[in-house]
């Protein structure tokens, strides 16, 4: 599966998401990945179902929707609604993942589940055959720029056993060009890249997005020595 860099708008301009998304689209990237925060499964409010309406216009690639919320299930329709393309629930946020999964795909979304650095892959793997992705937290969720957590880097390897070949496996948290190369390695295949993307660039200047996605896939597709 080719690499794909799914730049984080938590670290956009809050302003003009419209514009930032045009904007790191038409400097390459692949996917854009939205997070929302409910003040209760994690320690920040971002935003929910209207601004994902508002957004999807603006959005060409996917519109890959991360969910740290709880509970999950209330919400999903208005998530699909909204046009959200892939739809990812927290395996710790309800005691019924398999629901939560179904129901997402019965909704029209393509299901992902993300799990917590301090969360084993064991607890993802009776549902893999529910999803079409798996989120592997890299920080614990809840704010952009974190330092990323390297103990969550051998689950990648074991996911993508599990999961064969055509499962998404993205890593979410602390990605860099630093570090790209070692997860692409291990068998992820998105790179989710808040402010390792958004770093340094803006809607006037949007050159440097371009030259920071860069930046990862040639790091992340470049053959070792
Ligand atoms: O889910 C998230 C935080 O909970 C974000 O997607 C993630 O932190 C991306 O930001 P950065 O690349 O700056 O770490
Ligand atoms: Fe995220």
């Amino acid at each position: 599966m080719s690499v794909k860099i799914a730049p984080s708008i938590l670290a956009a301009d809050f302003a003009a998401f419209g514009a930032e998304i045009e904007a790191v689209e038409a400097q390459g990237a692949d996917w854009v990945h939205v997070d929302v925060m409910d003040g209760h499964f994690v320690p920040n409010l971002t935003f929910g179902p209207d601004m994902c309406r508002a957004l999807r216009p603006h959005i060409k690639t996917v519109m890959d929707v991360h969910l740290m919320i709880a509970p999950v299930d209330p919400y999903i329709a208005a998530f699909a609604e909204a046009g959200a393309d892939i739809l990812t629930a927290h395996v710790e946020a309800g005691p019924h993942i398999h629901r939560t999964l179904q129901a997402i795909r019965a909704a029209g979304c393509r299901p992902g589940v993300a799990l917590n650095p301090g969360t084993p892959a064991e607890a993802v793997r009776p549902v893999l055959d529910l999803v079409d992705l798996v989120c592997v937290m890299t920080v614990n969720p809840g704010f952009g720029g974190q330092s990323f957590i390297e103990s969550a880097i051998p689950k990648v390897a074991q996911l993508r056993d599990w999961g064969g070949p055509d499962l998404h496996i993205e890593i979410d948290g602390g990605v860099s060009a630093s570090n790209a190369r070692r997860l692409v390695d291990a068998g992820a295949d998105v790179l989710v890249a808040g402010s390792s993307v958004f770093r340094g660039g803006s809607v006037a200047d949007p050159a440097p997005y371009g030259e920071n996605i860069r930046a990862i896939r040639t790091a992340a597709t470049s053959v070792s020595v």
